[in-house]
């Protein structure tokens, strides 16, 4: 039995339900940190920087005797083709613009995923490859009214209608949706957490 406690510090009803089936118990406390990218900042970087500032906020607001016994999940998803950052659509003219780039293409899903405790902060980085199919505007509109893309990074949900936008993808597929699987139970046994099925 440990007694450590794992907070997840997401709003992302995805990052939740990835980390639940994990078979993790934990709590949910999310932070307000400002999203923007920094001047000439990478993607890695921007995304690492966001998931460790996430867990962090959420690590500051714990009271000394709570930080000692838990660790703090962070983590960020971006989109990213030639070099540019994808984040969430501010609207139906951005949606459109953000899609016409991946159309027939192949882009990276970028997601980051921060640990922090008391003593250490460890990060891990997981980049998948997703090709596109040529969308037309029409699509494209359509898509933006069912509601799907507007919370999403790239403006589109491998998870959902977006689905069938992709022809191909080479990497993780939990990591596109939110939350690396392989890498968090990895990430978290090396931080003394094992998952439920985790030898110690
Ligand atoms: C590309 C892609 C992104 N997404 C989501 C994952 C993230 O929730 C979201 C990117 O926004 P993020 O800023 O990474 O996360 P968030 O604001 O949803 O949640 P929090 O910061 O509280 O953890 O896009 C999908 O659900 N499916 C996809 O196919």
């Amino acid at each position: 039995m440990t007694d450590k406690k794992l907070v997840l510090a997401s709003q992302s009803p995805r990052r939740q339900q990835l980390l639940a089936q994990l078979g993790y118990q934990f709590a949910i406390q999310i932070s307000d940190i400002d999203e923007s990218v920094q001047q000439s900042e990478q993607a890695a970087d921007y995304v690492v920087r966001l998931a460790t500032e996430k867990a962090k906020a959420v690590f500051s607001t714990l009271s000394s005797f709570t930080q000692a016994q838990s660790l703090v999940l962070g983590s960020d998803t971006c989109v990213v083709i030639n070099n540019a950052i994808l984040g969430k659509p501010a609207d139906l003219a951005d949606c459109i613009y953000t899609l016409s780039l991946l159309s027939g293409k192949k882009h990276q899903v970028l997601t980051a995923i921060a640990v922090v405790t008391a003593d250490k902060i460890v990060t891990k980085l997981v980049t998948t490859d997703v090709q596109f199919k040529v969308l037309s505007v029409a699509e494209m509109t359509a898509y933006w009214h069912t509601g799907e893309p507007q919370d999403k990074a790239g403006s589109y949900a491998i998870q959902g209608i977006g689905g069938q936008f992709v022809t191909s993808m080479t990497g993780s597929y939990s990591a596109v949706v939110g939350l690396p699987l392989y890498e968090t139970a990895e990430l978290l046994k090396t931080m003394g957490l094992p998952s439920a099925i985790q030898q110690n």
